[in-house]
């Protein structure tokens, strides 16, 4: 996965947020625009329903309107004929009255008579149908245009085919006061001369002559004028959407069509399109069952195929005609459902929508801003604390975590790199391994908490005596390692490693504890003692092992020989293992001690021996530093001790006189748990405890002294007596002694060496015995080889001696045949 940088992270988010907030107002815009579109098509829907309930509305009210007006003018037909036969007739009377009065007197009225009826006689009105006539009230016809041969003849019996008296029923009708009326008969038709029709007839009473001049019409012909005059309106109408009128009789004869004006006068048989005369029989069935709608396909003029068609049918009883008011429904205005109409819609929308959208799309920013701050902001942090962790790492990595100085992977970059630096200048550089000397003491007695802190301080210590060129390193436990740069000479390395020796060995105060701390230093110099570092280090600690084992607290230069003197080293370590394993190498000697002013023995020194297979017997100052350092000292002390009480348990057993057995503790023997063994021991040996002698060193003193003091009063508890060796090689003090539950201080052989002769050997003595005798304490000396020794000694006050002088450590037989002695000098 690729490494973003936070910045870089912080800007995605930011494009990412923003992006977020465009296609969301993006997903607003098409849900909108989607709605609007659908909202379009629904309206676009309910327009074309609309129209369509238009058209239906428009069709249905047109053919209702012609349906009414047909009706009407059918009902207004006879009161039509009624009031143009009277306007002809009053016309004719008018004409006549204004001939009669103009020639009056003037003119004989035979004339007069002859002028009127001429004057008459061509009058035609009824698209050419009507007429005038003139009777006498005799019945005698004066005037009749269609038929002149009966002017002259009567008719006073004229009768239609109702046995009508057609002249009677004239001359009644004029034999009121005003004169005038209608009568109503039946006479031939002029199409068909053998039928007669229905006529109404006006006539006027011309008193001049006592004539009558009327004028009469068929009422069919009158409607069949208004018929036409209604199909002339019909032919003229104009519907919506591409409409149209037809009119069919009741046979289904095609009166007016404005959509199919070659077919009018033809009935449905006779049409050329079978569609079409299913269609008009399909009019005809929709008329004669009350009218109504009938949706079907038809041609559209000047359009290719069929179109849908709507047609509203309807039967006009008063007529026998069947009115069809049709309209192509994709010819009503058309609806528009092209993306233009609905973007059309939506630009319509888009002022309502801008408002919403931008404050969404204001406070949806400002929120991604906000968020993207507070990122930010979340991110600096991370990143600090990373950058933290980092160098928090890199610390751990490069330093040694408790004293804060370089740790061994930097001191080896470091080490690296200042070889190559002399290398290229022909320098020489220094590598001092300094191990603090027996700090698994100072561990094990103070705990590890205060051991961590003994090592800060040296560190600190150390670390103030660094010069430029100079590095300090802790490799872990008690090992810390000073590289010098630009060495010059090994003076300059020596005095350094001094220098370093003295620090360390100032006193270290923690808290109550004031402890005194030594180290061993072994210096290597590149490129003299190796051209890399594992050499270089190898060899340097072979120079601190040689200066532990010449007594600590010193420093060693790595001599090619030292390298043999490790192997020595090591093949001792492994001998002493295989030594322990095999117990019968090892063995104990035992010195005597002695009353000086008693002369009796009151004991014994017991000192470990080991016989080795190739070496020879092999001093315990030699193997015991060796045993104290690889640990084996544990194992080993606890076989000095068990054989030591077996011992004393056998020679107890052989009767011989009891005496102390003193034996050497190591300071690493030094458990709490300690009185616990030593107890169980005894016990299991049934020996009293007072038997037992136990004698530890003062460096036990040197670095724990409180913890010393409580564990040797532990000691004491069991019983056992306790005795401080090597008094006054260390640095405890003697007001110190006082608080230890001390029963023998044993003053060292080098003070004894020196007596009686050297002055500081006969002061610092005197006033050992004296301070001890003080405190209550036993003395004695060790070493003691001269009878003059002896004399001093005893002369001061002190009150114990070992020493050459009486016995050389002696073998277990030896000392057994001692004892015998004096047993049998006592008995
Ligand atoms: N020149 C001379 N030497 C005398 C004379 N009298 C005694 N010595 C020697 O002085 C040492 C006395 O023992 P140390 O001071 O406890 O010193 C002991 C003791 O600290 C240690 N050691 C011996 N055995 C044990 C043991 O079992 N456990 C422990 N922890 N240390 C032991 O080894 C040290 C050396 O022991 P050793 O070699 O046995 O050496 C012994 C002894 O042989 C004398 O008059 N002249």
């Amino acid at each position: 996965m690729p490494v973003i940088s936070p910045s870089r992270l912080l800007k995605l988010l930011v494009v990412g947020m923003l992006g977020g907030v465009l296609l969301m107002t993006l997903g607003l815009l098409t849900y909108e625009t989607l709605q609007t579109h659908q909202r379009v098509l629904v309206q676009q829907t309910q327009t074309q329903q609309e129209q369509l309930d238009d058209l239906r509305q428009q069709l249905d009210q047109e053919v209702t309107g012609l349906h009414d007006y047909l009706r009407y003018h059918q009902s207004q037909a006879e009161s039509l004929l009624r009031d143009m036969a009277r306007e002809q007739v009053d016309v004719a009377w008018e004409t006549a009255m204004g001939i009669y009065r103009t020639a009056k007197g003037r003119l004989p009225d035979a004339r007069i008579q002859e002028l009127i009826v001429e004057s008459l006689r061509e009058v035609r009105f009824f698209q050419g149908r009507g007429y005038l006539f003139i009777d006498t009230l005799d019945g005698d016809c004066i005037l009749l245009p269609t038929a002149p041969h009966l002017e002259g003849s009567s008719l006073w019996d004229n009768r239609d085919d109702t046995g009508f008296y057609i002249m009677r029923g004239l001359v009644d009708a004029v034999s009121n006061p005003q004169g005038r009326g209608f009568i109503r008969y039946r006479w031939y038709r002029p199409d068909q001369p053998q039928v007669m029709a229905d006529k109404l007839a006006f006539a006027r009473l011309f008193e001049p002559y006592d004539w009558l001049i009327g004028t009469g019409d068929y009422l069919y012909q009158i409607e069949t004028d208004l018929k036409q005059t209604a199909l002339e309106r019909i032919e003229g109408l104009r519907l919506p959407a591409e409409g149209y009128i037809a009119v069919l009789d009741e046979a289904g004869r095609l009166l007016t069509s404005t959509s199919s004006p070659q077919d009018v006068g033809r009935l449905p048989e006779e049409l050329d399109d079978l569609d079409q005369q299913q269609l008009v029989l399909s009019f005809i069935d929709k008329a004669r069952n009350g009218g109504g709608f009938i949706e079907y396909n038809w041609y559209r003029p000047d359009h290719e195929g069929r179109h849908a068609k709507l047609a509203r049918v309807q039967w006009v009883p008063e007529t026998g005609w069947i009115l069809v008011a049709g309209a192509y429904l994709d010819a009503l205005e058309p609806v528009s459902t092209s993306p233009v109409g609905w973007w059309q819609a939506l630009r319509q929308e888009l002022p309502r929508l801008m408002l919403p959208l931008v404050v969404v799309g204001l406070i949806t920013l400002l929120v991604a801003l906000l968020y993207a701050r507070w990122l930010g902001r979340l991110l600096a942090g991370y990143q600090q604390h990373i950058q933290q962790q980092q160098s928090r790492l890199q610390q751990l990595a490069e330093l040694d975590n408790l004293t804060h100085l370089a740790n061994r992977w930097l001191l080896g970059q470091k080490l690296m790199a200042a070889m190559d630096r002399a290398m290229a200048n022909e320098m020489r550089l220094g590598l001092l391994v300094i191990d603090v000397d027996r700090f698994k003491n100072i561990n094990d007695s103070l705990g590890h908490t205060l051991g961590d802190r003994v090592l800060q301080i040296l560190a600190l210590r150390l670390n103030s005596l660094l010069e430029e060129n100079q590095l300090l390193a802790r490799m872990g436990g008690d090992e810390f390692v000073l590289l010098v740069e630009g060495v010059q000479d090994n003076a300059q390395l020596l005095e350094l490693a001094q220098r370093v020796l003295e620090t360390i060995h100032q006193p270290v105060q923690i808290e109550y504890h004031q402890l005194v701390v030594t180290a061993s230093i072994g210096i290597a110099l590149y490129p003299d003692h190796g051209l890399n570092q594992e050499t270089l280090f190898r060899h340097a600690d072979t120079a601190m092992y040689q200066a532990k084992s010449e007594g600590r607290n010193r420093f060693c230069l790595y001599v090619r020989s030292l390298g043999q003197r490790v192997v020595d080293r090591l093949q001792l370590e492994n001998d002493l293992r295989q030594a322990l394993r095999l117990e019968q190498q090892l063995f104990l000697v035992y010195q005597p001690q002695w009353d000086l002013h008693s002369g009796q023995l009151i004991g014994c020194e017991v000192l470990l021996r080991w016989q080795h297979p190739r070496r020879g017997l092999i001093s315990p100052a030699e193997f015991i530093p060796l045993a104290e350092e690889t640990g084996l000292i544990l194992p080993l002390g606890s076989w000095v001790l068990r054989t030591a009480l077996a011992q004393a348990r056998a020679w107890r057993e052989q009767g011989l006189p009891s005496f102390t057995l003193a034996v050497n503790l190591s300071t690493a023997q030094l458990t709490a748990d300690l009185p616990r063994q030593i107890s169980a021991l005894l016990r299991g040996y049934e020996l009293p405890a007072s038997l037992l002698e136990l004698e530890v060193t003062e460096t036990l003193l040197m670095t724990a002294p409180e913890e010393a003091t409580q564990l040797l009063g532990e000691l004491k508890k069991t019983g056992v007596r306790i005795a401080l060796d090597d008094f006054g090689t260390g640095y405890s003090s003697l007001a110190y002694l006082s608080r230890l539950p001390l029963d023998v201080l044993k003053i060292d052989k080098s003070f004894v060496d020196g007596l009686p002769d050297r002055q500081d050997d006969v002061v610092i003595t005197r006033l050992i015995i004296r301070m001890a005798a003080q405190l209550g304490i036993t003395t004695l000396a060790e070493g003691v080889e001269t009878e003059a020794q002896q004399q001093f000694l005893k002369a001061a006050g002190c009150h114990l001696m070992q020493g050459y002088l009486k016995a050389k450590p002696l073998q277990q037989q030896e000392m057994a045949a001692l004892l015998l002695a004096l047993k049998s000098d006592l008995s």
